[in-house]
Order: C-alpha cells, then structure tokens, then sequence
C-alpha cells in the first residue's frame, strides 16, 4: 500500500478564505484537532505577514505535537536581494520550525506582469531562497505557483523553475493549480511528465474553481504525487482550496492509500465539525462524508431498501468516517420510514395496521399544511408516540393572552397570560419576557414548574420563523421551529399557523411536552400549602 503525506494548510490558505479568520487561540486549538487527526504536515501561517502568526509559530510548541510538522509559509526572496538579506526568509529561521514552504514563479507570463523581473532572475529567486533555507538545516517544500498555467504556456520554462528549486535541494516540489482552472486529464499528463524530468517527491495544491480541487488532488496522486495540500472544509482564497475532508477518504477508501490510522479516519466527521465551529462558518449539511445529511434518507424507496442492507444507497459505512445513518420522516416517506424511527425511538410498530397508514397519512397531510418533520424530530416523536396511544397529555391548553406595549422612550414590554389544564386543575400564571413568545414560555412553565420542578433547566436554544405562502401575504403561514436544550441533549419542534404567535405556541407546547416525556410529576402539595393565586379548582 503506497503512503501519501497530508499537507494542512488549513491555517495559512485556509484563512485567506472571505469569512474565515482564526485568533492564535482559534490556531492552536485547530493544530491540536489536525494533528490527532494524522496529518503530516501543519502550515500554521506566514511569519513574513503578521505578528498573530509569529506568536503563533512561538506558542505552538506548547503543545507538544505528536505527529505533525509545524511548517511555515513565505516566498522566494525579492527580485535584485540576497536571500540573507531578505526579511521575510529570515522570519521563516527566527519563529523556530523545521519545515517551511515557499512559493515562487513557474509561469513567464507571471513573472513579466507579477513580479516584473526576467525569466533568470526569477530563476535565481527561487535557487537562492531554497539553497538559503536549506543550508540553515530546515526541511523545504517548494510550492511551484500557477505551475499548471505555467506547464500550458511554456513547459521548458516551468520545468526549468522545478528544476532550480530541486537543484537547490528541495525536499518536496508541490505543483500549484492556483488559479483552480486545470481539469484533471490536464493534472494527470502534465504530472506524470514532471515525474520523468525531476526525481524530488511531488505534491499537488489545487483550488477548487471549477469545483475540481478534490479530483486534480487525486489525479496527481494517480499520477505519482506522494503530497497532497488542502484545508479542512476546503476554506481557502477564492472558492477554496482541496477539501481534505474528502481527499483522506477517497485516496484511503477507495483507492487504497496509506493515509492515516483508521481511528483517525473515523474522527474526521468531528474534527471537519469542530473547525467549523471554530472558524464559524456554517457548515454545509450535504458536505459529502461528514455533512449531517451525507447519509441521511428521504425517499421511502430508499429507506425500505437501507433496512435490508445499508449497501443498497450508501456508498460506505458511515461509522467509517465518525457520521451516522439518518432517517427522514417527510411526505416522501413509506411505512419503512416510520419503521426505523421507530426502532430508534424503542417503540412498537406494527407495518401493516391501521393505526401506521393513518400517522403517514397524518405526516403527509400536516407536511402539506406547512409542517416540516426533517427538522422537528421531537415533534415526530410525539405524534408517533400518540398514533400508538403511548403519549400521556400532561397539559391541555384553556388559554392565553399577549399584550405588547410600548411607552416612549421605554423599551417594549410584553406580558403573556396562560390558563392550562394540568393534573386535573386549572393553573393560570402571567410572566413578562424580552419578546411575546418568550412571555408565553416564561408563564406555561410557571404553569407547570410546580408538578415538574426540573422544568426550570431546560431553556429556549434557538428560534426560526419562515414565511411558508409569501404570494398571499395577508394570509401568509408561518412555520416556527424551536430548538430546546436542557444542557445535555436538545430537541426540535415544528408549529404552522397562519398566526406567529399561535405557531409559535404549537412548536413551544411540543418542545415542553417532549422535555415531560420522561418526567414524573412531582408530589402534588397540599392544598394549604398552595398559593392561593394562579389556581382555579374544579
Ligand atoms: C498563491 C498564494 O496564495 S501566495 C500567498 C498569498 N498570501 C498573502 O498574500 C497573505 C499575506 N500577505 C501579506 O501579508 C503581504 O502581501 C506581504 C507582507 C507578504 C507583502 O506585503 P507588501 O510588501 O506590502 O507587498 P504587496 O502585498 O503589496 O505585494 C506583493 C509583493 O510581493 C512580490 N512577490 C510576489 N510573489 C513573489 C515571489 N514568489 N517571490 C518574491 N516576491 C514576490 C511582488 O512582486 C510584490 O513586490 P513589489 O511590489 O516589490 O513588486
Ligand atoms: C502556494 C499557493 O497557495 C498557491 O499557489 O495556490
């Protein structure tokens, strides 16, 4: 099995991304995640740029790397200096790695318009910047910039500016498709020919432009590349850079390489999430291998299908890359569906009776209504839970009362009043909030804290309304979709009205009933130690 070595720039390429910046704590948190993850090499910034990378270059040894090379970035040196001279090769020595990475020009056109110098002088740039750099002891990748570009245009020369780099004694010569233009039979051809005119090993860093980033990295590879560069995610200037979320599984996988342990492997699905939340960008739930919704399962066919064999519409096992199987109750679902959430919510289920033909039939008319299950497992739960007479209502609603004000110069106030049905009394209760539904959440669990005291720990996590019927805009319906959190796990819920607040109430009235499902009501207080206001007694 041949090895491939994983280059990460996740730190350097990766935050020249629009939206992505990483403070040095943000840095180091990530090196640590790359590094247990199994990559070869960390480029953690370019010391030449800024000060937040030189302190990350002198901070990152506090962690003790077990597997990765910190390495760092920076060019070849200015046209018409020495190397000794030049700043920004010498801030590679000063910040202590033992590993850097300098790009310099392989495409004519580049270095007559870029860099406005001749053809030699850049080709003494790049001999001198590596010569310099090894002499100092270090282990130098040299990043051949816009080499595909440059091969099209003029091979003699762009093979002649790999050659210097390998003269001078490059350890790696990475192949940049910088501008992402190049299509994979391109990558191909162009490094198999490479391979016959240096002997130093090859990498590949490709953009993804033309959404090819993933593919080019794996045609070199192909094509005798033992380096692949990229980012986590794919972040990186432009469209982005090779996403090694893919690259791993793909070249380990599918095509048999050696790349990290598959334990690492199966860490990979955490580790694309946690710098995502780190870098916060918002993670795509369709991210092939590692995006929530990677093996998710809408389609009944499908579902009926993955029920008797994972295989049939997945193209690996999930666990191997740390993501899991999910399935999606909508009005595309069949009984197969509601079978497996079933299975996962420990229920019994019966296919052919009556009672499951009328819960899809349920789903399917409620989904027309406006309802969204795929978002709402806890909702779903609970109207499966009752479709088979397992649900207790715990509350009834009698009424409630919102009154929102506002007085000049004060900010808007707004108070709720909920009368509901509870344990065979009726409790009423009226709380204030920073908003009308928050009001309302406020007073039902007054309403309800008394027989369940844990209520007080669970708390709103996140609130979304869409407009469901924008054309009619007077008789719009709104889907509301409340997240609740009790500190260790969460749940969704779904309401749809043509009234916000009366969709609000639905999906709050759900996420309160789901959070009693496994509670027993404390002992209900005496009648003289209750409060004589807020109760009504039948
Ligand atoms: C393909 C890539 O992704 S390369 C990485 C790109 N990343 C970045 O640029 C992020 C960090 N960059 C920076 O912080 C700044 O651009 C710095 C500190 C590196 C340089 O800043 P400045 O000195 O102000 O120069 P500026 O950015 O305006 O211009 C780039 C200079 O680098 C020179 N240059 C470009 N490529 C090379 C190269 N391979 N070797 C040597 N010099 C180069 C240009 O000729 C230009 O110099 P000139 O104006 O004397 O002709
Ligand atoms: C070196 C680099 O980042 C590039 O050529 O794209």
């Amino acid at each position: 099995m041949s090895t491939v070595k994983i280059f990460d720039t996740t730190l350097r390429d990766g935050t020249q991304g629009e939206g992505v910046s990483l403070s040095v704590e943000d840095k180091l948190k990530i090196a640590q995640k790359l590094d247990s993850l199994g990559v070869s090499y960390i480029e953690g910034g370019w010391p030449g740029s800024n000060n937040k990378d030189i302190e990350f270059f002198l901070r990152v040894g506090e962690l003790n790397l077990k597997h990765a090379k910190i390495t760092a970035f920076g060019s070849t040196r200015r046209k018409d200096t020495l190397a000794e001279n030049d700043p920004n090769l010498n801030r590679l020595l000063e910040v202590g790695v033992k590993a850097a990475a300098i790009f310099g020009k392989s495409w004519d056109f580049q270095v007559h318009t870029a860099i406005q110098t001749t053809l030699e002088e850049n080709l003494a740039m790049i001999y001198d910047s590596v010569r310099f750099l090894k002499s100092r002891g270090l282990e130098v990748i040299y990043d051949a910039e816009h080499f595909f570009d440059g091969y099209k245009s003029n091979p003699e020369y762009a093979v002649a500016t790999i050659r210097k780099a390998e003269e001078a004694g490059a350890d790696w010569i990475a192949l940049c498709d910088t501008n992402g233009g190049t299509l994979p039979h391109e990558v191909s051809a162009i490094v198999a020919d490479v391979r016959t005119r240096v002997s130093c090993p090859i990498g590949i860093h490709a953009h993804n432009d033309c959404e090819l980033g993933v593919a080019n990295s794996l045609a070199a590879v192909m094509a005798g590349a033992t380096q692949v560069q990229g980012t986590i995610n794919g972040y990186g200037e432009r469209c982005g850079n090779a996403n090694l979320v893919s690259v791993i599984p793909n070249l380990q996988l599918k095509l048999n390489y050696d790349v990290i342990s598959g334990e690492q492997l199966a860490s990979l699905t955490s580790v694309a999430r946690y710098v995502s939340e780190i870098a916060n960008m918002h993670m795509p739930i369709n991210q092939p291998y590692v995006g929530t919704a990677a093996f998710a399962h809408k389609g009944g066919i499908h579902v009926s299908a993955i029920l008797r064999d994972s295989s049939t519409y997945e193209h690996i096992k999930p666990e191997l890359v740390g993501n899991k199987q999910r399935v999606l109750v909508s009005e595309l679902a069949g009984q197969s569906n509601l079978v497996f959430k079933a299975q996962e919510l420990g229920l019994d289920f019966d296919t052919g009776n009556a009672q499951t033909k009328a819960l899809i039939e349920q789903i399917k008319s409620m989904e027309h209504q406006g309802y969204q299950f795929e978002g709402a497992d806890a909702t779903l739960e609970l109207l499966m839970r009752n479709a088979y007479g397992q649900l207790e209502e715990v509350f009834t609603l009698e009424s409630f009362k919102i009154m929102v004000g506002k007085t000049v110069n004060q900010p808007v106030v707004s108070e709720a009043i909920v009368k509901v049905r509870v344990h065979g009394e009726t409790v009423y209760n009226a709380a204030e909030g920073n908003g009308p539904v928050n009001a309302l959440d406020n007073a039902l669990r007054k309403c309800l804290e008394r027989h369940y005291p844990d209520i007080q720990n669970m708390h709103l996590a996140d609130y979304k309304v869409r407009v469901l019927d924008d054309k009619d805009t007077t008789a719009a319906k709104v889907r509301v979709l409340v997240e609740s959190s009790d500190f260790q796990s969460s749940w969704s819920t779904v309401g749809v009205s043509e009234n916000i607040i009366e969709a609000s109430w639905e999906a709050l009235a759900d996420s309160i009933r789901y959070a009693l499902l496994n509670q027993t009501p404390a002992e209900i207080r005496t009648l003289e130690h209750r409060e004589p206001l807020g109760i009504v007694n039948h």
